[in-house]
C-alpha cells in the first residue's frame, strides 16, 4: 500500500515484511505542521512497538560483512537464502529434499543427535539417519519415530556399515553427542574418509571437532566441509591448528586465518554473534536470538545446517550470486537457530529448551525464508 502524499515505511515483524502508509505530512504549515509531525511520530512510535523495529534495522543486526557492505547486501544474503531453498512440489518423490545421516550418539548423549537428526527433519529433510552406539539406539528411537536409527557405531564393522548408506545420504553431521572415546573416534575416522572419497558433504560438530583437533589433517582442503565450533572448540581447533594462542582482539581474522589455514574448509564459530568463514569472506550474524543457553542449540544448528548444505550445493553458485553455497547456508542455519531460540525464549522466558526452540523451527523458518 503506498499513498502519494505519504511515507512508505517498512518493517520487519514476525510475521516477515509489512509496508505501511503514513499520510498527511504534505498539507501541514506552521504549528498545524508541527502537530502533524509530532502525530507522525506518536503514529510511528507505535507502529514500531507494535511490529518492531525497521527492516534495515534488524537487517543490520543480523548481519555484516567485512564492515563494508550495505544493508542492500543484507537483504540480498536473506534473499541468497530463500535462493537454494527448494520448492514443494507434488512430482517429488520421497528423499528428494534430503536424506541426512547424524554420527553420533553414546552412553552419555543421546539428547545431542536426536536434536540434530530432528531438526533436519523440522528444516525440511525427508528421511534422517542417526548412526550411534548399540546402547544409545533404543533410547534415541524412543524419542521420536520419526528418526532412523542404526546401532552400529561401536561395532568392529562400524566403516562399513556407515559407509553403505553413502550412497543414499546427501549430508553427514558428525560429532553431536559422539563423546571421546578412542574406538569410536577411530571409527568416526573411518566414516569421514570414506565419506571424503565419496564426496558426501560434511557438517563436523562437537566431539567432531575434537577429533579434528587431534588430526587437521583429515579434513584439511575438504571443500565440502563445514566446521560449526563453539567457545571452547573454536579455541581448541586454533591452537591446535594454527598453534599460536588464540588472539581475542580479532574475531574476524581469527575465523578467516582457521579457515584459511585448513585450506578454506567453512568454518561457523558460534557465539553472542556468529562469525563464518570460507577464508575468502567473512560473514557475520547476530539475528536477534535469547539469552538462554540451555544445552543443545548447537545441535539444533548442526542439524540445520546438513539440510541447508545440501539444498546449497544443488542449487549451486549460480543460485548464491558468487557467495560460496556453503557461506549462504551456514548464514541461514545460523538466523534460523537463533530466531528459534527468540521466539521460543517469548513463549517460555527462562523455561526455554532446546525442545522449545525444535518447535519454533517451522515458524521461524517461515518468517525469515518464506515471508
Ligand atoms: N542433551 C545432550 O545430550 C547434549 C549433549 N551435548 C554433547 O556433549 C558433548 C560435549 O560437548 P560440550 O559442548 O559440552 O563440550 P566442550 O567442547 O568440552 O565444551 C564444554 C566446556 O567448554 C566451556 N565453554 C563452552 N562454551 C563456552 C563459552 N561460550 N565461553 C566459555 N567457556 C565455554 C565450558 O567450560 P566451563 O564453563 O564448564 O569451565 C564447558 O564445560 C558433545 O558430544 C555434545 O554434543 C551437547 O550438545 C549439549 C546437549
Ligand atoms: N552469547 C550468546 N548470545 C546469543 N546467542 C548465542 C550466544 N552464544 C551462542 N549463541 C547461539 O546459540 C547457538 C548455539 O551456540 P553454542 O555456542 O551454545 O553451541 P554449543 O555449545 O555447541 O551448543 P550445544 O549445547 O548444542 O553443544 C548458536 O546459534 C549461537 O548463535
Ligand atoms: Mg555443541
Amino acid at each position: 500500500m503506498a499513498l502519494s502524499s505519504g511515507w512508505l515505511v517498512a518493517c520487519a515483524s514476525g510475521q516477515g515484511r509489512i509496508d505501511m502508509a503514513v499520510p498527511g505530512m504534505a498539507t501541514g504549515a506552521g504549528v498545524g505542521a508541527a502537530v502533524a509531525c509530532a502525530a507522525v511520530v506518536a503514529l510511528l512510535s507505535a507502529v514500531l512497538a507494535l511490529y518492531g523495529p525497521p527492516l534495515d534495522a534488524v537487517l543490520e543486526r543480523a548481519f555484516s560483512l567485512n564492515k563494508a557492505r550495505s544493508i542492500k547486501d543484507m537483504k540480498n544474503t536473506f534473499q541468497l537464502v530463500r535462493n537454494i531453498i527448494p520448492p514443494l512440489t507434488t512430482k517429488k518423490h520421497k528423499g528428494q529434499d534430503g536424506r541426512i545421516g547424524i554420527v553420533g550418539g553414546c552412553q552419555e548423549y543421546t539428547g545431542a543427535p536426536y536434536f540434530a537428526a530432528i531438526s533436519a527433519l523440522k528444516v525440511g529433510a525427508d528421511l534422517s539417519h542417526v548412526f550411534c552406539t548399540q546402547e544409545a539406539a533404543p533410547v534415541i528411537k524412543s524419542y521420536s519415530p520419526e528418526l532412523i536409527v542404526h546401532p552400529v557405531l561401536d561395532s568392529p564393522d562400524a566403516v562399513q556399515d556407515v559407509e553403505k548408506w553413502l550412497p543414499r545420504l546427501h549430508a553427514l553431521v558428525v560429532g553431536p553427542g559422539l563423546g571421546r572415546d578412542d574406538g569410536l573416534l577411530r571409527n568416526v575416522k573411518g566414516i569421514l574418509e570414506a565419506s571424503k572419497a565419496r564426496d558426501v558433504p560434511v557438517v563436523i560438530d562437537a566431539d567432531g571437532l575434537w577429533l579434528i583437533a587431534e588430526q587437521p589433517a583429515l579434513i584439511q582442503g575438504y571443500q565440502k566441509a563445514v566446521l560449526t565450533p563453539n567457545h571452547a572448540e573454536f579455541r581448541r581447533l586454533s591452537e591446535a591448528v594454527l598453534r599460536d594462542p588464540l588472539d581475542s582482539s580479532d574475531p574476524h581474522g581469527a575465523v578467516l586465518r582457521l579457515s584459511q589455514a585448513l585450506g578454506n574448509v567453512t568454518v561457523v564459530r558460534k557465539g553472542e554473534r556468529d562469525v563464518i568463514s570460507d577464508g575468502r569472506q567473512v560473514l557475520e550474524c547476530s539475528q536477534e536470538g535469547s539469552s538462554r543457553r540451555c544445552g543443545g542449540q548447537g545441535d539444533l544448528l548442526s542439524g540445520s545446517l546438513g539440510v541447508l548444505v545440501h539444498w546449497a550445493l544443488l542449487a549451486g553458485p549460480e543460485k548464491t550470486d558468487g557467495f560460496s553455497p556453503l557461506l549462504v547456508a551456514a548464514f541461514g542455519a545460523c538466523s534460523l537457530t537463533r530466531q528459534c531460540s527468540h521466539q521460543a525464549f517469548q513463549k517460555h522466558g527462562r523455561s526455554t529448551t532446546t525442545t522449545d526452540m525444535v518447535a519454533e523451527v517451522g515458524p521461524a523458518f517461515a518468517r525469515l525464508f518464506e515471508s
